[in-house]
């Protein structure tokens, strides 16, 4: 462990959760789900208070598309902003962005990926006009001196293409990062990753963007999202995306599960001796919120461990 990272950043995926909540039921019939806006708005002010650095607020995507999104100015506005905890949130095209502004974002993500399948599918545009999307986004934010994260789906697989190639992601990474993203994350959208693959991938984008500049977000689908964080940490990675009680997913990649627990990780790192600066407890609490208000089971092993459920 000679080369584990001594301190780790923590990204909180939070918009996982309430952009996959309607697609577990049907489309259509999510009228009745939507999550009140008081509620994320409470799950993100318990949050501010564990101690995590970065929690992505929100989406400023098409509410035809993710009907679950359409209050991000209202849960935006609403959160009590912490000194010292960025809220970025999710920007797709200009449209997005001109209204993540008006809104009072004071920092953005571009989402990518290096399926061409995928990209057509979550954003409705092949990954070349995504591109030229994502150029306008980042200089106009550039013009503001708002940081823009770049995020790149499918790095370790695809739910519509298979396998991936490593070179496709490191490709898609070095354009972001060039084009001026801060940070990119590698997206195993679908939770198919090992470490082996996880690994090779890593090493391919090591070599376009530098290692300061990686994250990585893992999905659990198959109970794999552990062991891939702990090869990306040893590999050098320093900044790792969660979400509380493991809920969520990406409504466009069926079959996939949510993200890796922020409970998971934490324990994982505090038993490992890194510092992350979170409170557990206080995590711990915040996930059992969220469960109860959405009448659901965390996906933690720690919370339901801690709890006496497993
Ligand atoms: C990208 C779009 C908007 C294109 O959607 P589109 O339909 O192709 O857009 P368009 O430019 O053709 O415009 C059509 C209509 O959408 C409106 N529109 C256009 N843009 C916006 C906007 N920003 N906000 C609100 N409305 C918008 C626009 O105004 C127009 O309205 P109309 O004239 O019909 O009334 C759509 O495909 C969309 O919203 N997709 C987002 C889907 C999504 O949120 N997916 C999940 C994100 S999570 C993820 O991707 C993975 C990640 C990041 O978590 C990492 C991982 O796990 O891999």
């Amino acid at each position: 462990m000679g080369n584990v990272p001594t301190t780790v950043k923590h990204c909180l995926s939070y918009k996982q959760i309430v952009e996959d909540y309607p697609w577990l039921r049907s489309w259509l019939q999510e009228e009745k789900d939507i999550v009140p806006t008081r509620v994320k708005i409470q799950l993100i002010d318990m949050l501010s208070t564990t101690g995590l650095s970065v929690i992505e607020a929100t989406s400023f995507v098409s509410s035809k598309w993710v009907p679950q999104m359409a209050d991000h100015t209202d849960v935006l506005q609403g959160i009590q902003r912490v000194p010292h905890v960025r809220y970025p949130v999710l920007t797709p095209n200009m449209q997005g962005f001109q209204d993540a502004v008006a809104a009072g974002a004071t920092e953005v993500a571009v989402f990518g990926s290096a399926s061409e399948t995928f990209s057509r599918k979550n954003i409705n545009c092949s990954i070349a006009e995504s591109m030229l999307r994502f150029e306008e986004v980042i200089s106009a934010a550039k013009d503001r001196q708002i940081p823009v994260r770049g995020y790149v789906s499918c790095a370790l697989g695809c739910p519509h293409e298979g396998h991936i190639e490593p070179t496709k992601v490191a490709e898609i990474s070095k354009a972001l990062y060039d084009m001026g993203c801060y940070e990119i994350s590698l997206g195993d959208t679908i939770g198919v990753g090992t470490p082996s693959s996880m690994f090779k991938m890593l090493q391919k984008v090591m070599k376009d963007v530098p290692l300061s500049a990686l994250a990585v977000h893992c999905h659990d689908t198959y109970g794999q999202a552990l062991p891939n964080i702990l090869t990306a940490l040893q590999m050098g990675v320093s900044v790792v995306d969660s979400a509380v009680a493991g809920l969520g997913g990406c409504p466009y990649a069926q079959g996939s599960s949510g993200n890796v627990s922020t409970e998971d990780v934490l324990y994982m790192l505090h038993g490992m001796g890194i510092e992350t600066g979170v409170n557990l407890d206080r995590l711990l609490e915040a996930g059992d919120f969220i469960c109860n208000a959405l009448g659901r089971r965390t996906n933690s092993k720690v919370a339901q461990a801690r709890s006496g459920t497993l």
